[in-house]
């Protein structure tokens, strides 16, 4: 029962998202640099920069979003863009990359000075993506009901950005129900799992915090994203 209209905001919003990935050299990196802490954070701080770049890009493509108010859709941005980022690595890291990018990448992260007590809840939260077997339209979607969270800082026009998330949340709900016959509960599992990208944006905070105070280098783009 999805409408026309759906089909096409599912198309747009899947085109966006494929269209925009890590540039290839930057994954490459990662499996070419070694491995000293700082050399795994300073990659980390690609991956990182060249993400938000991507989520910015893809952002801009998606369905009403460019018609909102200016000073919204900075703070969507702003406000969603380590959420963003979770769910496409974890998206990425769940995908068994044929070239054993997984396992680097996930080693990188774990190598890179990052505290310990932020490592588990990310990579329980990167297993419980991995386990939902999300299709290519889903995680799009999801991505795209995160960066139209309403309830973001310094968001004015609240109503609008509900409008436009409420389109997406029925559009994912749909595609649940047909794609996951066999589990009626998947879509309300796939929104926990927003939740539990909410407490990573805390964890993430203090990361930044911790990582700042040990004079870690960031690159302009990531100190405007996240006011560091
Ligand atoms: C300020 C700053 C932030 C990050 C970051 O949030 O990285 C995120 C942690 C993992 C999950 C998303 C990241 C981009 C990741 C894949 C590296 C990495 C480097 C850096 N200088």
């Amino acid at each position: 029962e999805i409408t026309k209209e759906q089909r096409a905001l599912i198309k747009a919003i899947l085109d966006a998202y494929n269209r925009h990935q890590i540039p290839q050299d930057v994954t490459k990196k990662l499996l070419q640099e070694q491995y000293s802490a700082e050399e795994n954070f300073l990659l980390l701080t690609e991956v990182a920069t060249s993400q938000v770049q991507v989520l910015v890009e893809f952002t801009k493509n998606i369905p009403g979003f460019l018609s909102l108010d200016r000073e919204d859709q900075i703070a969507l941005l702003k406000g969603s863009a380590v959420e963003a980022m979770f769910l496409r690595s974890a998206q990425v890291l769940s995908k068994k990359m044929p070239s054993g990018h997984i396992e680097v990448l996930e080693e990188r992260i774990r190598k890179s000075g990052m505290s310990e007590e932020f490592m588990t809840p990310m990579f329980n939260f990167y297993k419980s993506i991995g386990e939902l077997h999300m299709t290519q339209e889903e995680q799009a979607i999801l991505t795209t009901i995160t960066i139209l969270t309403p309830d973001r800082p310094y968001v004015k026009s609240h109503e609008a950005v509900e409008r436009l998330q409420e389109t997406m949340l029925e559009v994912l709900r749909k595609l649940c129900v047909l794609q996951h016959p066999q589990e009626p509960q998947y879509f309300a599992r796939l929104l926990g799992r927003l939740t539990e990208l909410r407490t990573l944006h805390h964890y993430h905070a203090e990361m930044l915090t911790s990582w700042k105070t040990n004079d870690h280098k960031f690159t302009p783009l990531l100190c405007e994203i996240w006011d560091v």
